[in-house]
């Protein structure tokens, strides 16, 4: 799937225009495979289209013309006094066809006989916050209850980055041209577009330019991951450092390190607390465990930095922060490691708060990845983990650019950015949102960097893996998303990975 942001899909518009392609032939297009999918997807009998004033409102009277040739009982609204052009020519055919065309204070009426409702009020023309009479209609679509397929992009999302400011369209499913629209897939507006699917509208590939985000989807990975080749051994095949666990939170540790084996590992080495070492090691057959100096709170001492380092000697890549804690002993702990080692370094939860407020990450100099959610973000960026969600591309961006090392924002989507290199992941279910798939997903990355990927691959492989384990996981047991343990995703990550290979 390619991913368009608004300013790249206007782009490829003009471009096919410029080669002889006219603007109304893209509209009929666009329309006349939207209806189709409504047809397919929703067999309406009553259809309220609802058109705003640009060419989104252009593409529903298209879709209101198709609809009533299939016998389907259509009503219109037009929400501008005075069309133009192509959205002109397609609303006087409705009125040609005598296609009852209804005013805004009927919506609520014809609301209530419908069985499916087409947002054509706002497209990638729409950005910031939509006016009142706009805000009064969305509101309305979204409380009756009705099927909503939403054209392009639902209104009021917006199509570049996933904003959204003010009212917006709830829909089943949002058919977008030519190419999905960013909004689509970045929360909250993936919340608001439901299902995404793309039609082609008869754009050329001519006229097609780079996408700035890059959809992530096996293809664009397959091969990429490293594979051990003789002549081979333990420490050439990936030998990780894990920094993690404290007496409340052993569990944290050994997910990550586990992720970390099944996600090829030649050798995992786990630094702890002295007080959850006993615990860990029994569960962690494979990896070297090292207890280190206690500090508060049963977490490490800043003071077993020196010894972690030195346990490090024959480590290709480190991992520091799940279940580490938040004080200021841990802050002190990842601050001193990542001043004395220029080895790849993920960070990821209690790391990634304990360094708000230093300068720790913006002076590092060797490759580096921080896997924060919105929380861990909003309290590194000092903007709040409400803006964070709120402004998901932005913020994780942001980031990316004030510390310069590569970011994977985690959540309902997951955003990977690295300089001007920006993706979102393709797999994944709600079923990830329980306990611990973080510090799973930590391991995964970690293995990965360990064995020679760079940090912006590694990242955007990992991910993919991680929410790729729980589709397998449903598709294999077929229990409810909601039944998914952590630890559930071992058995599946090498499935996933296989996919890769
Ligand atoms: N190749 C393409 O790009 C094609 C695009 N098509 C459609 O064209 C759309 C883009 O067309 P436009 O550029 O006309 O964009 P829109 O159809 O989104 O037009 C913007 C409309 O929103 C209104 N608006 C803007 N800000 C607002 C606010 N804050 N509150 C309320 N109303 C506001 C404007 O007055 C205007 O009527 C796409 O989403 C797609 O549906 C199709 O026609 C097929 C071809
Ligand atoms: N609704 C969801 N859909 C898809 N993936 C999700 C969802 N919620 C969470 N995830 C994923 O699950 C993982 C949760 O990680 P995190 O928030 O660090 O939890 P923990 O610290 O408990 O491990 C992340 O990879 C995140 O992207
Ligand atoms: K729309």
């Amino acid at each position: 799937m390619k991913l368009y942001t608004a300013e790249e899909m206007s782009r490829a518009d003009g471009r096919a225009q410029d080669l002889g392609i006219p603007g109304g032939v893209l509209m009929e297009r666009a329309g006349a495979a939207m209806a189709q999918v409504a047809l397919e997807r929703f067999s309406p009998n009553r259809a309220l289209i609802v058109c705003g004033g640009g060419n989104n409102g252009g593409d529903g009277f298209v879709i209101a013309r198709e609809l009533h040739r299939a016998g389907v009982e259509v009503a219109v609204l037009a929400t501008k006094d005075e069309y133009g052009g192509d959205p002109a020519i397609n609303l006087e055919a409705l009125r040609n066809l005598e296609v009852r065309l209804v005013r805004v204070e009927e919506v609520e009426a014809e609301l209530d006989r419908a069985d499916l409702v087409v947002d054509a009020l706002l497209g990638t023309g729409f950005s910031g916050e939509v006016r009142e009479k706009e805000a009064g209609i969305i509101e309305k679509i979204n409380g009756a209850g009705v099927s909503v397929l939403a054209v392009d992009v639902p209104s009021g999302v917006d199509g570049g980055t996933g904003e959204v400011a003010g009212a917006a369209v709830f829909a089943d499913v949002t058919v977008c041209a030519h190419a999905a629209k960013v909004g689509c897939v970045i929360s909250p507006g993936a919340e608001h577009a439901g299902e995404t699917l793309v039609v082609e509208i008869g754009i050329p590939p001519e006229a097609d330019s780079e996408p700035s985000l890059l959809w992530t989807d096996g293809a664009s990975l397959r091969g990429s991951i490293p594979r051990t080749s003789a002549p081979a051994h333990k420490y050439s095949a990936g030998a990780l450092m894990v920094v993690a666990g404290s007496r409340a939170m052993t569990g944290a540790a050994v997910m990550s390190v586990r992720g970390a084996e099944r996600a090829g590992c030649g050798i995992t080495f786990l630094a702890t607390s002295a007080g959850a070492a006993p615990a860990v090691d029994i569960a962690l057959t494979e990896t070297i465990v090292y207890g280190v100096e206690e500090g508060e709170f049963g977490g490490m001492s800043p003071g077993a930095a020196d010894e972690i380092l030195g346990r490090s000697e024959r480590a290709t890549a480190l991992v520091i922060g799940p279940g580490i804690g938040t004080g200021e002993e841990g802050r002190r702990l990842v601050e001193a490691i990542l001043a004395g080692t220029d080895l790849p370094v993920l960070l990821d939860a209690d790391a990634v708060t304990s360094l708000a407020g230093t300068d720790a990450l913006a002076r590092r100099e060797g490759p580096t990845v921080i896997t924060p959610h919105a929380g861990e973000l909003g309290r590194l960026l000092g903007s709040g983990a409400k803006e964070v969600s709120a402004r998901r591309l932005h913020s994780s961006r942001q980031a990316a650019h004030d510390y310069g090392c590569c970011v994977l924002l985690k959540g309902s989507d997951t955003i990977v950015v690295e300089g001007g290199k920006t993706s979102v992941n393709s797999t994944g279910s709600v079923a990830l949102a329980t306990a611990g798939t973080g510090d799973v997903l930590s391991g995964v990355i970690g293995a990965l960097l360990s064995r020679g990927m760079q940090p912006y691959e590694a990242a955007r492989a990992g991910a993919w893996i991680h929410g790729r384990a729980a589709e397998l996981w449903l598709r294999e047991t077929g229990w409810p998303a909601e039944s998914m343990v952590a630890t559930d995703l071992f058995d599946h990550v090498p499935r996933a990975m296989g996919e890769l290979l």
